[in-house]
């Protein structure tokens, strides 16, 4: 396979005056989880349907492996997608369901009943699928993705509805689908959500792409902070005041923005200033990400 398991380039979808998807070019790697950011609305859905072949672009093209997706052979065995957990036939069981997509995946009753269980829908297999809740939906949308046990996986807000002991099982899921080697793209609007779970980002904003990089880069976008307890505010406040910190003080002590904590505490040991705690608090990633998104780049 090619370095990058899905290229994308110049894409873009217009739907009459509005341009929802604008210009976008990145890969996406194969061997990691690459988190598909941006908030409602900017076009990760759209993305997504154009890289699945389901509609046509307006501009520039996505490959999977080498191919457009409508141009891959058995597509299912490459690429397992989850789009839209709600379009299930409610009166089909999940086991049904997985029966009608067999032949064309080229697999057994037996894998269907495998990767349901790999799901932790085992039990639920021969339940219809009307009365199942929105995370059981979620997992019956992986189960249809992983059903070929396909190299590329891609899911489109793939946590939604599912509890928290759901979201901490999914990121082991992603996680270890990505240790076997293969391509995970997943979208999300909360990167919150999967800040744990990442090791790539493509954040887009308005249909336009706005960063591609590794988390890590990502991050070191982000300042950083420090935490302050103190039994002297005022001494502390007049030491900040002269080092010019950018310090705000709540019901937990100081917050120093933009300063470490090897800073903080040396200026204040050096100013005979006693501190009961000093903590570096981890990059502020949200507001990066609200930041960047939030900008007007159109
Ligand atoms: N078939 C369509 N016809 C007209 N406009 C559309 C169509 N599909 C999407 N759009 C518009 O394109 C823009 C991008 O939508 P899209 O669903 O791709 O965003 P998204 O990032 O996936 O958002 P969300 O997180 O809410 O799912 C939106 O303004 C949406 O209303």
């Amino acid at each position: 396979m090619a370095a990058s398991a899905i290229s994308i380039e110049g894409l873009t979808k217009r739907f009459g005056t509005l341009t929802a998807v604008d210009g976008l070019t990145f890969d996406v790697a194969p061997g990691r989880v690459t988190g598909f950011l941006g908030p409602n609305g900017s076009g990760k859905t759209t993305t997504l349907r154009m890289v699945l072949g389901l509609i046509e672009p307006t501009a520039g093209r996505a490959v999977i492996g080498g191919r457009p997706y409508r141009e891959i052979p058995r597509p299912m065995r490459l690429v397992g997608a989850a789009l839209e957990a709600s379009s299930f036939h409610p009166g089909r069981t999940a086991l049904g369901h997985l029966k009608t997509l067999a032949p064309q995946t080229g697999v057994s009753t037996a894998r269907c009943r495998e990767v349901l269980e790999f799901v932790g829908l085992g039990p639920a297999a021969d339940r219809r699928v009307g009365g199942y809740s929105t995370g059981m939906r979620q997992r019956l949308g992986l189960a249809v993705a992983l059903l070929g046990d396909p190299q590329i996986i891609v899911l489109d807000e793939p946590a939604n509805g599912l509890d928290p002991q759901g979201i901490v099982w999914l990121r082991e899921l992603l996680r270890s689908l990505a240790h076997e080697g293969r391509t995970v793209l997943v979208s999300s609007h909360v990167l919150a959500e999967v800040r744990n779970t990442v090791d790539d980002v493509v954040v887009i904003s308005g249909g336009k792409l706005i960063q591609a990089s590794t988390l890590a880069e990502f991050e070191s976008l982000a300042e950083t902070a420090v935490g302050v307890r103190t039994p002297v505010p005022d001494a502390f406040a007049v030491l900040a005041h002269d080092r010019g910190w950018a310090v705000s003080e709540g019901p937990g002590g100081f917050r120093v923005d933009g300063q470490d904590g090897a800073t903080v505490g040396s200026a204040a040991f050096a100013a005979g200033i006693e501190l009961h705690q000093l903590v570096d608090i981890g990059a502020d990633l949200e507001s990066v990400f609200l930041r960047l998104t939030s900008e007007d780049r159109r």
